[in-house]
């Protein structure tokens, strides 16, 4: 049916029709003005454990490149911070620009970076299923790392190399033994609020923790991924 998308009439600017929580009071992504950021001292550092963690595959889903885990047990969890109990690592994306033009969702002060990957999380303690999580005011944890042009990373080629397999939307292949430690910058410093999916349905669900510092990868390996994953549309099977 008519689905939504990133044009003219299916693009942001059109979501409300159907979703019209995008007109909602915490509405992803926003602008982070870091002089305005409050600092909220009974906030701890955030600790990743995903020693155990188990990729299953990557995917086209028509908007976005995922990487899916394995996320029947607590294997793979984001605790502290802001966050009541851990929350179980699902899956992560990136959300790229089209050629040559700023692809992150959050901006800084202004200043859009050249990608934005999310590492996305649900709370198996309150709630049953993903799908139940990604609808629930305190469902989801989603972890935003910006991505800056520079000199070639040396982990993301693992992705980028994979994305020819997964050219057309709703094509997947097995992704096995990817551990997005090697995605993280050096420091965990943060900022945190609460928002919502940045993609329809739009759901006011999830506790965003943006890092500060980003990783930085090469020109070539982000418009290898944009080429490859052409933001706007998507060729069917
Ligand atoms: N770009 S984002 O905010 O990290 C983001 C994260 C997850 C989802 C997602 O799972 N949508 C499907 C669902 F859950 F059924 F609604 C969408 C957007
Ligand atoms: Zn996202």
């Amino acid at each position: 049916g008519h689905h939504w998308g990133y044009g003219k009439e299916d693009g942001p600017s059109a979501w409300h029709r159907q979703y019209p929580v995008a007109k909602g009071n915490r509405q992803s992504p926003i602008d982070i003005i870091p002089n305005e950021a409050r600092r909220d001292s009974t906030l701890g550092p955030i600790f990743l454990k995903y020693d155990q963690c188990r990729s299953l595959n990557i995917a086209n889903n028509g908007h976005s490149v995922v990487v899916e885990f394995d996320d029947s047990d607590d294997r793979s969890v984001v605790l502290g911070g802001p966050l009541d109990n851990p929350y179980r690592l699902k899956q992560f994306h990136f959300h790229w620009g089209g050629k040559g033009c700023e692809g992150s969702e959050h901006t800084v002060a202004g200043v859009g970076y050249a990608s934005e990957l999310h590492v996305v999380h649900w709370n198996a303690v309150k709630y049953k299923t993903y799908n139940d999580a990604a609808a629930a005011p305190d469902g989801l944890a989603v972890l935003g790392i910006f991505l800056e042009l520079g000199d070639d990373h040396r982990w993301l080629h693992m992705i980028t190399d994979a994305l020819y397999m997964v050219k057309f939307k709703g094509s997947a292949t097995d992704f096995k033994g990817f551990n997005p430690k090697c995605l993280l910058p050096s420091s965990l410093h943060y900022w945190t609020y609460l928002g919502s999916l940045t993609t329809p349905p739009l759901h006011e669900s999830v506790t965003w923790i943006v890092l500060k510092e980003p990783i930085v990868v090469s020109e070539k390996q982000v418009s290898a991924a944009a080429l490859n994953i052409i933001h706007k549309t998507f060729p069917t099977v």
